[in-house]
């Protein structure tokens, strides 16, 4: 259906966070039109408070490397591969190639761990966090970068909120309360270096569970389903700027209004060189918030974030029943491999 072989960078718009931050009357529309039309945006984080974010995003990738690259052994303590029961650890890991990939017949590319907002803002002081060595050195910045993130989450809930004109009391914000219980994570990941004959590759296309994605990478790979058309356009990333997007939670509070977009992670060019890393904030509701999906089912929000995860571990059979994955009745997204090979040989 799609073609990797015509993929290009896509256009998004550009939101100042500092304007963000401040107000800017302008900013509401803006960013109510990105979240309708595609449900991506760049966030240019740059310009706000000396670059606080941007540091912390890269102190973060520094970690990121640190833990993935312990012995195979050493991350393996932290697998995680059950529901998001009602308490959470503060960190669990993933293997490369426990579900389904992006490429037609292969395996996900990419080794995840996931570090949840609760857990860690409840977890003991006293004691070491428990988390991996070169996580559980880094717990100040863990906790001040999450908790900048949902700040910004925020600040985004609200001015859309208020460019909805929702009622006082009422905006998206509520559902998004700070010390609430949540499923809200912190995604580290790293994407194995591409070659053609890897049985494991990218990740799958989905929509996000939760409100709002930040994703920070260093090299390309994310692709979004343009609305309205079956192409494939790569978002390029940015270096300061956060490539945010809406996800299911926010859509179904939305009432449909703002965009849960569909995208996915393929090889990139880059990536015959180096290995992809993102950092992903994953800003979800509490879990108690009630959600309504488009057939009018409704769902608490960590029932809706726990339905997803299934269907990520499910078989290829599994997964393509329904609209819960792609947000399209039997849907997966996938290329073949001959379509990756066309497009590789355009950019070499
Ligand atoms: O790694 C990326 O570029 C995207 C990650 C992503 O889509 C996710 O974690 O939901
Ligand atoms: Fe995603």
């Amino acid at each position: 259906m799609s073609s990797l072989a015509n993929a290009t960078d896509t256009c998004l718009s550009t939101i100042s966070l500092a304007k963000l931050i401040r107000a800017d009357p302008e900013i509401d529309k803006e960013l109510l039109a990105a979240c309708v039309k595609v449900g991506f945006f760049y966030l240019d984080c740059n310009d706000y408070e000396s670059n606080r974010i941007v540091k912390e995003v890269e102190g973060l990738f520094q970690a990121t490397r640190k833990t993935y690259d312990l012995p195979q052994d050493a991350k393996d303590d932290w697998i995680v591969d059950k529901d998001h029961g009602e308490d959470l650890p503060v960190c669990g890991y993933k293997r490369s190639g426990v579900s389904n990939g992006s490429v037609v017949g292969k395996k996900d590319g990419f080794e995840g761990i996931m570090v949840f907002e609760h857990a860690l803002k409840t977890a003991s002081k006293e004691e070491r966090l428990a988390a991996p060595g070169p996580l559980a050195e880094q717990r100040e910045l863990l906790s001040a970068s999450i908790h900048d993130f949902h700040t910004v989450g925020l600040a985004i809930l609200s001015s859309l909120s208020r460019a909805l004109g929702l009622p006082d009391g009422q905006g998206f914000e509520h559902f998004h309360r700070l010390d609430e219980k949540c499923t809200t994570a912190l995604g580290l990941l790293k994407y194995r270096k591409y070659t053609p004959t890897d049985e494991q590759v990218g990740h799958i296309a989905h929509t996000d569970a939760g409100s709002l994605s930040f994703v920070f990478s260093n090299i390309g790979g994310l692709q979004v389903l343009m609305p309205g058309s079956e192409q494939w356009s790569f978002i390029a990333p940015r270096h300061g700027c956060a490539i945010v997007n809406v996800g299911d939670s926010l859509q179904f509070l939305a009432g449909g209004c703002l965009r849960s977009s569909l995208h996915r992670v393929v090889p990139h060019a880059d990536q015959e060189r180096e290995e992809k890393y993102t950092v992903v904030y994953l800003m979800r509701p509490e879990s108690d918030a009630m959600l309504k999906d488009p057939q009018g089912n409704e769902w608490r929000s960590v029932d809706w974030c726990n339905k997803k995860f299934a269907v990520f571990r499910a078989d290829l059979a599994e997964m393509k029943l329904g609209s819960f994955l792609t947000g399209r009745e039997g849907y997966t997204g996938m290329v073949t491999p001959k379509e990756i090979a066309v497009e590789m040989a355009q950019v070499m």
